[in-house]
């Protein structure tokens, strides 16, 4: 196993520092000389991030992505793990097909792959799936979501979060009541009167948390609530925190950057659900984030194949990709805030997947050697055709962003060296 010398680096952003990586772990020894050095001078390290919200299409959809290319996407954005969501074909709903997705991570070795189990017997929102069974299988699996729909039904919601207390597990909700948003095309509001397009309103997601969080409250159990995207939900999730609710959030880059304006050209890549919302949502998330009232940045990383986005708006899929472009947004929104950054990017997010070895703390000998190298200063173009990921779906194409993965490490090995993927 190679060791790793990172001269003059800066972890979160404190006074440079050589940092040794052997055997897998930080290490406080003195570096040999058969270590590798890397000029690290100028370049931030962070945690590896962790990613609590992917889609890697595989299995099913294979010509959007695979395990092996988002995997190497995530490791070209700075993560070490990322939580593979549950929507695949056949649905992630039975223990054969959590290990499955859970073996392929291992094979291609780039990123830890934490499968998502559904909540919900091929997402259908009609009968439990065998979430016992898939928590005692390999996969190990702790998040349950039935994402792209939401668990819908207050009963099922109700002992889904009951039956998963055995196993400190918790359900991950797409809070979005499907009554309220039949037809929709973006979000509820001017822009959409505009339009003439069907618009999903604000209410249809804060109505399904603050139900979702008076259940939590009521079982005790634990709610996670994906991607949030209003001001009001902010508010839900700030009484509820209050409460003392065990109930923690995510935001998506885009939610943090992009507004509903954006739909005036009918261009289907920035056609996303949530749907993106109003410049003062962007602000509350922006805030709640600040806070601690939302506690990690997910990226929803949703790729599509061409056809699947270049048609007219309304047959295109809902989905944005995220994962090589996740960092650099978040610190052209909030700058070098490498704390914040580092706890909603890694430390949350590890924790409430439960994690382990991800998350770590940089400058203590025997951590789990898995992180990334940025530097802040580098700008650079986003290139659809240049990124990793099978699909092409950025909403950032030509946008200029700061922000440079330099390299990633999972346990001590590297991942991405020179801004290039290993393998
Ligand atoms: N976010 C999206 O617009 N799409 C996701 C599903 C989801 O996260 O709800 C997808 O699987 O494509
Ligand atoms: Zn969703």
């Amino acid at each position: 196993m190679m060791a790793y010398l990172l001269k003059g680096v800066s972890i979160l952003g404190a006074e440079p520092t050589d940092l040794f990586i052997k055997d897998g772990v930080i290490s406080s020894d003195k570096a040999g000389k058969d270590a590798e050095v890397i000029d690290a001078s100028g370049l931030v390290a962070l945690p590896g991030l962790v990613d609590v919200h992917t889609h890697l299409r595989e299995p099913g959809r294979e010509d959007a992505e695979t395990v092996e290319t988002g995997s190497r996407a995530a490791a070209l954005g700075g993560y070490t793990a990322v939580c593979a969501m549950a929507n695949t074909s056949p649905v992630a709903d039975t223990a054969g097909v959590v290990e499955q997705v859970w073996r392929l991570g291992r094979e291609a070795g780039l990123v830890d792959v934490q499968p998502i189990g559904a909540v919900t017997v091929g997402l259908a929102g009609k009968q439990m799936a065998e979430l016992g069974a898939m928590a005692t299988s390999a996969a190990n699996v702790r998040i349950f979501s039935d994402d792209g729909f939401c668990v819908a039904d207050p009963k099922l919601m109700r002992r889904a979060l009951e039956y998963v207390k055995a196993f400190d597990g918790v359900i991950a909700q797409h809070a979005e009541e499907p009554r309220l948003t039949e037809g929709a095309q973006m979000h509820e509001g001017e822009v959409s009167t505009r339009l003439g397009l069907t618009g999903w309103p604000a209410v249809a997601e804060e109505a399904i948390i603050a139900r979702d969080v008076l259940l939590a409250e009521h079982v005790g159990s634990r709610l996670h609530v994906c991607h949030v995207s209003t001001a009001g939900s902010v508010e839900v999730l700030r009484q509820a925190k209050a409460r003392g609710v065990r109930v923690t959030a995510e935001v998506t880059p885009h939610h943090l950057l992009l507004t509903d304006e954006l739909a005036a050209g009918y261009d289907p890549v920035f056609k996303v659900n949530p749907p993106l919302r109003t410049r003062s949502d962007v602000e509350a998330l922006r805030q709640a984030l600040l806070d601690g009232i939302i506690d990690v940045v997910a990226t929803d990383h949703a790729p599509h194949a061409v056809q699947d986005k270049e048609c007219e708006w309304a047959y295109a899929r809902p989905g944005m990709l995220g994962l090589e472009t996740a960092l650099p947004i978040v610190l052209s929104v909030f700058g070098e805030q490498w704390d914040l950054i580092a706890d909603r990017m890694s430390i949350a997010p590890a924790r409430i997947a439960g994690l382990a070895g991800h998350g770590g703390d940089l400058t203590k000998a025997g951590t789990p050697a898995n992180l990334t190298l940025v530097d802040p200063k580098a700008r650079w173009v986003v290139d659809p055709g240049g990124l990793a990921s099978r699909s092409r779906n950025t909403p950032y194409a030509g946008l200029t962003l700061p922000g440079r993965i330099v390299a990633t490490f999972l346990r001590g090995e590297a991942t991405v060296l020179d801004g290039k993927a290993v393998k």
